[in-house]
């Protein structure tokens, strides 16, 4: 039997602005099980960046039950979910939210401070993520000193240095050229199939939701497809894309399945609670304390 690892049960989110109410997500169901490879497509404005955020405990729903790391989150005070986060969740967005005149070794580090890893065992980790991301010999450079690829590369690392069991990651690639979002997309592969690190990532590209063996179409606030594909399209067969109606695809049930995580529980560098900017992030892992 898989685990899972965050489990969405008819969960909505209404926004209020202005005395409107916003529906965003109007009673979404599905489970992330350990180690599943996960892309989520859908047009602008469908609820994509709210259901991450709400998968990640960025944010609460206004209806329906929310369960991540086995804790239902409605049960958690703002400081036990943040906590829940840091040891769950890693995150990834757009627009990599390093802080800016931090060091890389030292933006991948941050996620450890609010774990209370001493300073030095911090540093060694931090500079292995990194070695493992391509980085190892980028540790004292800054963000701008590095290239776009490069600094999405450090946001991985930080998402990935506690070893969390869900890296969530929102338009990863949206901000580097397709050279190099392809490598990072590589990257995102290659360490969920080494760490068993569930990846959920939200992507406009058909082509891009195409590689991932699971694709959730969300269409008005709502699941309209959740698939899942012998063979990814990886391979790039030239296949167009059909969400909707995937001849190869099988329908999603309510278990995840994937490789087992081998402990996970370790916290991603994750933000401020509520609602992000459109690629918002998180800058210092701040929600995590
Ligand atoms: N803080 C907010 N207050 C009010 N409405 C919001 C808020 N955040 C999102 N919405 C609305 O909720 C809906 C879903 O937004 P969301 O950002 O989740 O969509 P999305 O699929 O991620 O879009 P995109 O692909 O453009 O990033 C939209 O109609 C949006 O305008």
């Amino acid at each position: 039997m898989t685990v899972a690892a965050v489990e969405a049960v008819d969960v909505s989110r209404t926004y209020e602005l202005d005395g409107v109410s916003v529906p965003a997500l109007r009673g979404v169901s599905l489970t992330i099980a350990q180690g599943e490879y996960v892309a989520v497509i859908g047009p602008s404005g469908s609820g994509k960046s709210t259901l991450m955020h709400l998968l990640g405990g960025l944010d609460r729903p206004t209806g329906g039950r929310l369960v991540i790391g086995g804790r239902d989150v409605a049960t958690l005070t703002a400081p036990e979910l943040a906590t829940l986060r840091n040891e769950t969740i890693g995150f990834v967005f757009q627009a990599f939210h390093l802080l800016p005149r931090t060091s890389a070794v030292d933006n991948v580090a941050l996620p450890l401070v609010y774990r209370g890893v001493g300073a030095r065992q911090r540093r060694e980790r931090a500079a292995a993520m990194l070695g493992r991301v391509g980085l190892g010999h980028r540790l004292g450079h800054r963000p701008n000193q590095l290239s776009g690829g490069e600094q999405q590369r450090v946001a991985i690392a930080r998402a990935l240095v506690t070893d969390p069991a869900v890296l969530l990651a929102d338009e990863p690639t949206g901000n580097l050229d397709s050279a190099t979002g392809e490598a990072v997309l590589e990257l995102l592969e290659q360490l969920n199939a080494e760490s068993g690190v569930a990846l959920v990532m939200v992507t406009h590209d058909p082509e891009v939701a195409a590689r991932a063996r699971r694709r959730i179409a969300v269409r008005d606030g709502l699941i309209r497809s959740d698939t899942v594909h012998d063979r990814p399209l990886s391979g790039g067969d030239g296949r167009p894309e059909t969400l909707d109606a995937a001849p190869s695809a099988e329908p999603r049930s309510a278990s995840g399945s994937g490789p087992g995580h081998p402990s996970g529980g370790s916290g991603g560098a994750t933000g401020a609670t509520g609602r992000l900017p459109r690629g918002g992030g998180p800058g210092a892992p701040g929600g995590a304390g």
